[in-house]
């Protein structure tokens, strides 16, 4: 982790996953002063395009990409180089795309002025373990997840998304790859379609980098108040773990 992420501010990556850009930057206003990371994936991009991105980067945000690139070798290097004119500050592929898909992208990204932190998606935290039978992987998810998070990193990947139940295996056998969490749920949050949970303070003692957290904060009645719950969770958690 970087030394200048002190602040639980900088640990909260809220996913920003609405319809369009007006929907989207509303929220982000209602957060002004709270939250410095949003996450903007698939639904958000298709709609609102790179000047959302542009947007938020403008007015000093930081963004976290989410886009999970899996496609052939040249195909995931040149959407990386692409988006990156964005200047994101991190980029997701799925790990599952294999060793020369994550090179291409790891060779793509390195030879940029600036270079997005790449996060592999190991295994996604919807999913458990029928779910990855039914795709035919016999290991358990925690299992699976690292097998593709050694795999990333060896490919220059320095960076995973995984389960915050799988943090702690992954920072053990991983030191320097940042994780990154989705699957995070503070108690008495709806658990909706995710499988593999932990609350904030969970996440933290695990040993996660940063925490994505989406409905819990925006499906809440008072969006502003649930993201400074979190937050306060987390700063009780780095208190405890330092
Ligand atoms: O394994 C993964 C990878 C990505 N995500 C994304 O994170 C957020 C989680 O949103 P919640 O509303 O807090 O469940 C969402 O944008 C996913 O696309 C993930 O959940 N799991």
């Amino acid at each position: 982790m970087s030394p200048a992420m002190t602040a639980p501010r900088d640990r909260l990556i809220a996913a920003l996953d609405f319809p369009d850009a007006q929907a989207a930057l509303e929220e982000v206003l209602r957060l002004e002063g709270l939250i410095q990371w949003f996450k903007v994936g698939l639904e958000l991009y298709l709609s609102a395009g790179a000047s959302l991105v542009e947007k938020l980067k403008d007015q000093g945000y930081s963004v976290f990409l989410d886009l999970k690139f899996h496609d052939i070798p040249n195909t995931v290097a040149a959407a990386v180089r692409s988006v990156s004119k964005l200047e994101p500050e991190m980029l997701t592929l799925h790990a599952s795309g294999g060793p020369a898909m994550m090179r291409a992208a790891a060779e793509a990204a390195a030879s940029l002025p600036r270079t997005p932190r790449l996060l592999a998606v190991t295994v996604l935290t919807s999913m458990d373990q029928a779910q990855l039978t039914s795709v035919g992987v016999a290991d358990a998810p925690a299992g699976q997840a690292l097998k593709l998070a050694r795999l990333a990193a060896e490919c220059g990947i320095g960076g995973l998304v995984c389960s915050p139940e799988e943090a702690q295996e992954m920072k053990h056998a991983l030191p320097s790859s940042c994780i990154v969490t989705p699957g995070i749920r503070p108690a008495e949050a709806a658990v909706g379609d995710q499988k593999r949970i932990a609350t904030p303070a969970a996440a933290i003692h695990a040993g996660a980098d940063y925490l994505v957290v989406g409905r819990p904060i925006f499906r809440a009645n008072d969006p502003a108040r649930a993201a400074q719950a979190i937050l306060e969770e987390i700063a009780g958690a780095m208190g405890s773990t330092k």
